[in-house]
C-alpha cells in the first residue's frame, strides 16, 4: 500500500526511499537524498517576494513607514493610517522583515526578553505567558507594567474567553481590525500563540495559573483587582516597538528617483501575475499564456488598463536607468548624425545618448501613441534634439535615411516571424551609406545550458519564460540572433558589452548597404 509520505519525518522518509529502491520491483529507481527533496520543495514553493513587495507598495507602506529606527511603528498603527487589516499587515511586514532587505524590526526597545517574561510570570505565579514567537507590532498595551491602560474595556466574548478578554488589544488595534486576545479561563496554564494573524491566549494544561496570568476563571467578570495581576504577568506588552524601512525599502517610495516601485507594481498586477498560471496551457497548446488568460495580447491590454500601462512603462524606464548609461557610454553614437530608438519607451536611453554624444544631431523615439503621450507629459527639458514619434513598428517607419537604429528589449518581445518583419522595416529606414548601423541591446543566452550555470543565466532563462507567456517572445542565443538578423538582411559585426542580463549588444550592419 502506498505510504503517506506527508506524515513521515525525514528519517522515515529516507528509510522509505531506501527500502523502495532496494525492492526488486523498483531497483531501477535511484536513491534520492532527503536534502534533495527539501531543495525540490523550495523550488516548488518558490518565493513570495514579488507578491509581498507588490502588496507593500500598493498599500503605500514605503511612503507611510519611517526609515528612522527610533520612529519604528507598530503594524496596528500603520494599518490604521493605511486603512487595512492590522493582523494581516503584521504578517506581511514580518515576511518582508524576514527577507531582510526592505523592512526591519526595531529591537532596540527596553522590552523584556522571553526569559524575562517567563520570570515575571513565575513571580506572579503563572507559567509561560508568552508563547512562541515575538508579537512585534501588536498594539497590546492593555497591561503595561504600571497597569495603566489595562482598562476594563468591554470584553469581546470569544467562546469560553470571557472575563479575561478585558486584556484586549489597545485601542488602535481595534481600529485596525486588530487582535483582541482570547483565553480559556478554566484554570490551565496560559500561553500566547498566533493564529490567523491574531494573538491567542490559550490553555496549555496545568491548573490554577490562569488568574496569575491575568485571566480570571471562566464566567467571572473582570474586577479592578484583576488589573494588577495582569500587570504582574506582562503577557500583553509589546516586545518590539515596530517596523521601519531599510535603505532598500526607501527605493520603493513613490518619490524615489529609482522608480523601482513601478517594477513591483507591474509584476504584481494581474497581467503579469495571473498569466503565470497559464504556463501549462502555454506549453501544452503552444498558445500564449497571456492571451489564454485575458483574451487579447499584452499591448492591446495595457492600452486599456492605465495602471498596468503606466506601471509597465515606468518599470521599463526604472530598469533601463543603469543600462541606458552603459549603452550610451559603450557604443560611439557620435559617429552618427541621426539616431532612432525603436520602441524606446519614455526616452531614457535616447536622452542618455544625446547627453553623452553631442555630435548626434537628432534623436527620435518611435513608440505607440499612448506611450508617446505619456512621455511628452513627462517632458525631457533642454533636449531640443529629442523627438517622440508615434509609430507602429510593424509598418514602414515614418523616418528614413537614418544613420543608426537602436532597439533595446524590443525584439525579445516577439517570435521570429514578427521580429524579422520589424527588422525589415528597420532595414528599410536605414541610410544606404556604408556607416549606417543597427544596435540591438538584448540578452544573449548560452548555446547550451550546462549544470551549474550562474544566477545571471538562470535569470535569463526566467525572462525567457516571461516572454513566452506575455508576448510569445523569446530570449535568443548568439546563433539564433545571427539567423534572425540575417533573415532581415543584417550581419553581426560585433558583440559588445558586459556579459550581463540584457546589456549585451549586437552591432549589425546591412549586409548589402
Ligand atoms: C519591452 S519594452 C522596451 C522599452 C525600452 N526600449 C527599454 O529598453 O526600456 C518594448 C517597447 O516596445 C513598444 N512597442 C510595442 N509594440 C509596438 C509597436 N507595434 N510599435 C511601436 N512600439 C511598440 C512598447 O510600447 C514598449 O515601450
Amino acid at each position: 500500500m502506498a505510504q503517506d509520505v506527508h506524515n513521515m519525518d525525514q528519517a522515515e522518509r529516507k528509510l522509505s526511499l531506501e527500502t523502495a529502491t532496494s525492492s526488486p520491483v523498483l531497483k531501477a529507481v535511484r536513491t534520492v537524498p532527503v536534502e534533495k527533496a527539501a531543495s525540490l520543495e523550495t523550488l516548488i514553493r518558490g518565493s513570495w517576494a514579488p507578491n509581498a513587495v507588490y502588496s507593500l507598495c500598493r498599500l503605500g507602506v514605503p511612503d507611510a513607514l519611517s526609515d528612522d529606527p527610533a520612529a519604528a511603528t507598530s503594524a496596528a498603527d500603520l494599518a490604521t493610517r493605511l486603512q487595512c487589516s492590522g493582523p494581516c499587515l503584521l504578517r506581511l511586514l514580518r515576511l518582508c522583515a524576514a527577507y531582510g532587505l526592505l523592512v526591519e524590526v526595531d529591537h532596540t526597545g527596553k522590552d523584556e526578553t522571553v526569559e524575562e517574561y517567563r520570570a515575571a510570570a513565575a513571580v506572579g505565579g503563572g507559567s509561560s505567558p508568552l508563547g512562541p514567537g515575538g508579537h512585534a507590532g501588536f498594539a497590546t498595551r492593555g497591561a503595561d507594567a504600571d497597569g495603566a491602560g489595562s482598562s476594563g474595556a468591554a470584553a469581546p466574548a470569544y467562546g469560553r474567553c470571557t472575563a479575561a478578554a478585558a486584556v484586549t488589544a489597545g485601542p488602535d488595534t481595534a481600529a485596525a481590525g486588530g487582535a483582541p486576545m482570547r483565553c480559556d479561563g478554566d484554570g490551565g496554564d496560559l500561553v500566547m500563540r498566533e493564529e490567523a494573524g491574531e494573538q491567542l491566549l490559550e490553555r496549555a494544561g496545568g491548573a490554577g495559573s490562569s488568574a496569575a496570568a491575568g485571566c480570571p476563571p471562566a464566567g467571572k467578570a473582570p474586577t479592578p483587582a484583576d488589573a494588577p495581576r495582569r500587570a504582574a504577568a506582562p503577557v500583553c506588552r509589546e516586545r518590539q516597538s515596530g517596523f521601519y524601512l531599510t535603505d532598500m525599502g526607501l527605493m520603493l517610495r513613490e518619490s524615489h528617483p529609482s522608480q523601482m516601485r513601478w517594477l513591483s507594481l507591474m509584476l504584481g498586477l494581474p497581467g503579469h501575475y495571473l498569466s503565470r498560471g497559464y504556463l501549462y496551457d502555454n506549453v501544452k497548446e503552444g498558445r500564449m499564456g497571456f492571451e489564454a488568460a485575458f483574451g487579447c495580447d499584452w499591448y492591446t491590454y495595457v492600452a486599456s488598463h492605465p495602471l498596468e500601462g503606466t506601471a509597465f512603462d515606468k518599470a521599463m524606464t526604472a530598469t533601463s536607468a543603469a543600462a541606458a548609461q552603459t549603452v550610451a557610454n559603450a557604443y560611439d553614437f557620435s559617429r552618427h548624425s541621426t539616431v532612432v530608438d525603436v520602441g524606446g519607451g519614455q526616452g531614457l536611453l535616447m536622452t542618455a545618448i544625446l547627453h553623452n554624444h553631442p555630435g548626434v544631431q537628432r534623436g527620435y523615439v518611435l513608440e505607440l501613441p499612448n506611450v508617446v503621450a505619456a512621455a511628452r507629459r513627462l517632458g525631457q527639458r533642454g533636449l531640443e534634439k529629442l523627438h517622440y514619434v508615434e509609430a507602429d513598428f510593424f509598418k514602414p517607419f515614418p523616418v528614413s535615411d537614418v544613420d543608426c537604429i537602436v532597439m533595446r528589449l524590443v525584439l525579445h518581445d516577439w517570435p521570429d516571424a514578427e521580429a524579422a518583419a520589424l527588422l525589415r522595416h528597420a532595414r528599410g529606414a536605414l541610410a544606404s551609406h556604408g556607416s549606417a548601423r543597427l544596435v540591438v541591446v538584448e540578452a544573449v543566452l548560452p548555446e547550451l545550458v550546462t549544470p551549474g550555470v550562474g544566477p545571471a543565466t538562470v535569470q535569463q532563462l526566467e525572462f525567457d519564460m516571461g516572454m513566452m507567456l506575455m508576448t510569445s517572445g523569446r530570449e535568443r542565443s548568439l546563433s539564433e540572433w545571427e539567423t534572425l538578423l540575417a533573415s532581415a538582411g543584417f550581419r553581426i559585426e560585433a558583440v559588445m558589452g558586459p556579459p550581463q542580463v540584457k546589456v549585451t549588444f549586437l552591432v549589425a550592419a546591412p549586409d548589402r548597404p
